[in-house]
């Protein structure tokens, strides 16, 4: 499935989310009217204060808010909608939904502690291909998890080792070969570089670039690190409390600052901090 009709793989027309009242918690607004656009091949970066809807974001538009797994609280689209490679996700079909994560790739928060203990990087890396069709020849799955594991750097020697066997940098490049095996259209990353060494930082960095020159994907990717965004992604929205409170290539948004938080930002940036997840949401809005 290629772009929209409209041209923009990715388009959020006025998008609230929202976490239902579930036991004693009412019901939560994660974001509120988002509106933009991410254009074929284009990487946008998200970055905002802790809590700002940016990982609600993420599992709505990586389809895997809609398919729960049990005891966990999804959001729900309750206003606007999300058009995702010509998917309106708001009311997506439960049947739809599938189909729809096939051609999107998710790299989830913490994606490299929570791979399965129990099976080997060769079968974590093939398991989207077979979830998608179980009778998959054997012979050309091993080539393209092969394949995969070659394109994140790591040797082949690893396809039958665990995720305990792998320092913390080696098993995000899992999750990323992982996230990328169906060669989708969309990759949504979700802090790809957060808890890893900082030497092992700019080597995901770097992948990421590299493999955006040689994937043609669009792609959304969270992160609150500067360096990291700066290498990967094309321009950045910055969110706060929910709203988007900038949005342009990051010279853009930090050469003119407009809205308080991103002129907190600045200020932690020209003080000299790269990673950004310290600043509170504790100034006027
Ligand atoms: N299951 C849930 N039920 C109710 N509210 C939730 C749930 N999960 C998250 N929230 C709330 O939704 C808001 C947005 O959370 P989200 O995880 O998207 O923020 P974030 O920007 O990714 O933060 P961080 O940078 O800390 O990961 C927060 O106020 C959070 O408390």
């Amino acid at each position: 499935m290629g772009a929209a009709a409209h041209g923009f793989p990715i388009r959020l027309s006025d998008l609230s989310l929202e976490y239902p009242a579930h036991g004693p918690s009412p019901a939560h607004v994660a974001l509120r009217g988002l509106t933009l656009t991410v254009a074929p091949g284009e990487v946008l970066g998200v970055l905002g204060s802790a809590g700002s809807g940016k990982s609600t974001l993420a599992k709505v538009l990586s389809g895997a808010a809609f398919e729960p797994r049990s005891g966990e609280v999804q959001p729900v689209i309750t206003g606007g909608d999300a058009n995702v490679l010509g998917y309106a996700l708001r009311g997506i079909p439960k049947r739809k939904v599938p189909e729809y994560r096939f051609h999107v790739g998710y790299l989830q928060q913490d994606a490299a502690s929570t791979l399965p203990a129990d099976r080997t990087i060769a079968e974590i890396i093939g398991e989207p291909i077979l979830e998608r069709d179980r009778r998959y020849n054997a012979k050309a799955l091993a080539t393209r998890v092969a394949t995969m594991l070659d394109s994140v750097r790591l040797p082949l020697g690893m396809l039958e080792q665990y995720p305990y066997e792998l320092s913390g940098g080696q098993r995000q490049r899992v999750a990323v070969a992982r996230a990328l095996v169906l060669g989708p259209s969309v990759l949504i990353a979700d802090e790809p570089t957060a808890g890893i060494d900082l030497t092992v930082r700019d080597a995901v960095a770097q992948l990421i670039g590299e493999l955006r020159a040689h994937h043609a994907f669009s792609a959304i990717i969270i992160s609150h690190d500067l360096p990291v965004l700066r290498s990967t992604v094309d321009r950045i929205a910055v969110l706060d409390r929910g709203e988007l409170a900038a949005i342009g290539t990051i010279d853009e948004v930090f050469d003119d600052p407009r809205h308080p938080y991103v002129m907190a930002l600045a200020g932690a940036l020209d003080a000299g901090h790269a990673v950004t997840d310290d600043l509170e949401p504790d100034f006027p809005a």
